[in-house]
């Protein structure tokens, strides 16, 4: 299996041209945060907004509008009662899952997003979107890229192949079926895309087992693949950029918090865009 270095993630990180706004960095809309799970929504946009994306906008329970907007005063929040549809167009990007539910309006949001999305937008599936999706057997939609980010169990839901028997051959056997990019998140995490090899991290470790760090992910790769090219390799480079962060954080931090990770994104991308060695990327 292919091992995703650090020279990867430069070649995807690069420069910001100095003629450029925030519309040429991404507009990614993440949907979920409901019931007991605001804090989810949070931090997937918390990624997405520390890691360069140019618009943000979120779509998620009325009552987790206040706290969205106190901690994240960057982000466009709104209620899955107002018409997002309207907005969803517009988006280069939709992450849908993080702290979705399994609710009947949470499967009503994930069927009008999946019918609304066009071929050039691009999809992320995390959380509750991928068990919903694995329990209600719905279909995934034509897309630029669509990227689920299941862990072993949401694994399972999905492919149907136990945890035990996700071998690199069986995954990427589903991989193809689905036409779609799929991380399998475990301690050195697995990038499957369909007919191409398979990759893994060699980075990362268990101070990263801690709520809220599958949705940091989320929100990241969607805010890749808006600020840089839609493609597999972009998925790759923040699967990389999340657990290198946690590394170089880890002999100072027991356990590292999904906020901290996004926190240090700023700094970390800065230092991948600079020719000189470095002392980590934090
Ligand atoms: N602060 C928050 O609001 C948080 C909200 N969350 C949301 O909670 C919802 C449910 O997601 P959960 O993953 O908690 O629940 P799930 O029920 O989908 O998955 C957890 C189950 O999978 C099993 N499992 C097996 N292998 C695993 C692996 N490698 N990693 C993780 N679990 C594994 C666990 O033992 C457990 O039984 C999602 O929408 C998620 O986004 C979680 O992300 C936690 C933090
Ligand atoms: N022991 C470990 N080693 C490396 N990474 C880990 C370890 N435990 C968890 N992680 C990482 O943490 C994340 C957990 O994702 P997930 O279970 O979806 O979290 P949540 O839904 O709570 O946000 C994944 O990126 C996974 O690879
Ligand atoms: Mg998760």
């Amino acid at each position: 299996m292919q091992i995703i270095a650090e020279s990867l993630v430069k070649n995807v990180i690069t420069p910001r041209p100095v003629d450029s706004y925030k519309g040429t960095y991404g507009r990614v809309m993440l949907i979920g945060g409901f019931e007991h799970y605001h804090g989810a929504i949070i931090l997937a946009s918390k990624a997405a907004v520390y890691g360069g994306s140019g618009l943000v906008t979120v779509v998620t329970a009325p009552q987790a509008i206040v706290p969205i907007n106190t901690q994240l005063p960057e982000a466009m929040v709104l209620s899955y009662q107002d018409n997002y549809q309207a907005l969803l167009a517009s988006q280069d990007v939709i992450v849908i899952g993080p702290g979705l539910g399994t609710s009947t309006t949470a499967l009503t949001i994930l069927q009008a997003v999946l019918a609304q999305i066009t071929p050039q937008q691009s999809l992320v599936l995390d959380g509750s979107a991928l068990t919903l999706l694995a329990s209600e057997h719905l279909t995934l939609p034509t897309t630029r890229i669509t990227v689920l980010t299941p862990h072993q169990m949401e694994w399972q839901r999905i492919s149907g192949i136990k945890i035990a028997d996700q071998t690199p051959a069986a995954n990427q056997a589903v991989t193809d079926q689905l036409k779609a990019v799929v991380i399998v998140k475990k301690h050195h995490s697995e990038l499957y895309t369909p007919h191409a090899p398979a990759q893994k991290i060699l980075v990362g470790g268990p101070y990263q087992a801690t709520g809220g760090m599958g949705d940091t992910l989320a929100g990241l790769v969607g805010c890749f693949l808006g600020q840089f090219n839609a493609t597999p390799t972009s998925v790759a480079a923040a699967l990389y950029l999340h657990s290198a962060i946690a590394d170089t954080l880890a002999p100072t931090h027991y356990v590292v918090l999904p906020s901290q990770i996004s926190e240090h994104l700023p700094a970390a991308m800065a230092r991948l865009t600079m020719q000189t060695s470095s002392n980590g990327l934090a």
